[in-house]
């Protein structure tokens, strides 16, 4: 869930999956997105069980998706999350001028809609199975510029725990991977971008930033059964940035 484009982090995914032999579908939300992603499909000669449009601002949209998806195949074994949304606006500035509308709007696309789905997806995991979703280090500190999403990403990592919880005793994982920065149409929004890139490249102990490919390596390790004992984590991607002080 969330090809928006080729440097979309759930494109690093699809293409780890694959090439790991998954049997893949994918959501979308508008018409725009479908059209990408038939065109990035059929050039990395990927062909999916299924596509089928979810918007995850709306349940029913959720509901209906997951319907058609049970319909098709019965049985799903995982999930990849890789949505989120706020205003361009909000991602600027102090948060203590966030909007209250805003600062919903973030948390419904951001951290809600890993709920909604799991719910949805639940349904169809009845032999177990992981859900992984992706969140930024902006959760656990302060980074510039990040302000209403990084209150999101701390709920979704809260959500992934009492998720995991909820759910680990029908055989289902629940784990989020925390990303370095990488170029993304959803990073556009973030003011700044550029020197938190920079900053990782001086500071993480690689001295490198990541890419989606390494990413997706990390999901799909989440999402395999090498990972079978793993739920609730939240793993850092991120060439190792999170433990520098
Ligand atoms: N790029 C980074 O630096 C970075 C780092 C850490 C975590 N992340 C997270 O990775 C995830 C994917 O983002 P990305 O960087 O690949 O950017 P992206 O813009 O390629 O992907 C974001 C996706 O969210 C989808 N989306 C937004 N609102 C939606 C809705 N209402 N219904 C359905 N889909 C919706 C978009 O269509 C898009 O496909 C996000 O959760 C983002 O916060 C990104």
């Amino acid at each position: 869930m969330g090809v928006a484009n080729e440097r979309s982090i759930a494109w690093g995914i699809a293409r780890s999956l694959y090439k790991a032999g998954a049997s893949l579908i994918f959501t979308y939300r508008k018409e725009r997105s479908f059209q990408k992603l038939s065109q990035l499909l059929e050039e990395e000669g990927i062909e999916p069980l299924m596509t089928v449009s979810c918007d995850i601002s709306e349940d029913a949209s959720i509901q209906a998706a997951f319907d058609a998806i049970g319909a098709r195949v019965g049985i799903i074994h995982g999930v990849a999350h890789s949505i989120a949304f706020a205003d361009k606006d909000e991602l600027k500035g102090e948060y203590a001028n966030t909007s209250r509308e805003g600062f919903l709007l973030a948390q419904d696309a951001s951290a809600y809609s890993l709920v909604a789905v799991a719910r949805e997806a639940r349904k169809w995991m009845s032999e177990g199975g992981s859900i992984v979703t992706q969140s930024y280090i902006g959760a656990e500190r302060v980074v510039r510029n990040y302000n209403v999403m990084g209150v999101a990403k701390a709920s979704l990592e809260a959500s992934v725990r009492y998720l995991a919880e909820d759910l680990g005793q029908f055989g289902i994982r629940v784990n989020a991977v925390s990303a370095g920065p990488i170029r993304t149409l959803a990073a556009k929004g973030v003011s700044g971008f550029n020197d938190i890139m920079s900053t990782i490249q001086q500071k993480a102990p690689l001295r490198r930033n990541i890419d989606q490919d390494e990413v997706g390596d990390a999901t799909l390790f989440l999402l395999s059964p090498l990972s079978r004992a793993v739920t609730g984590e939240v793993l850092h991607v991120d060439a190792g940035y999170h433990i520098i002080g």
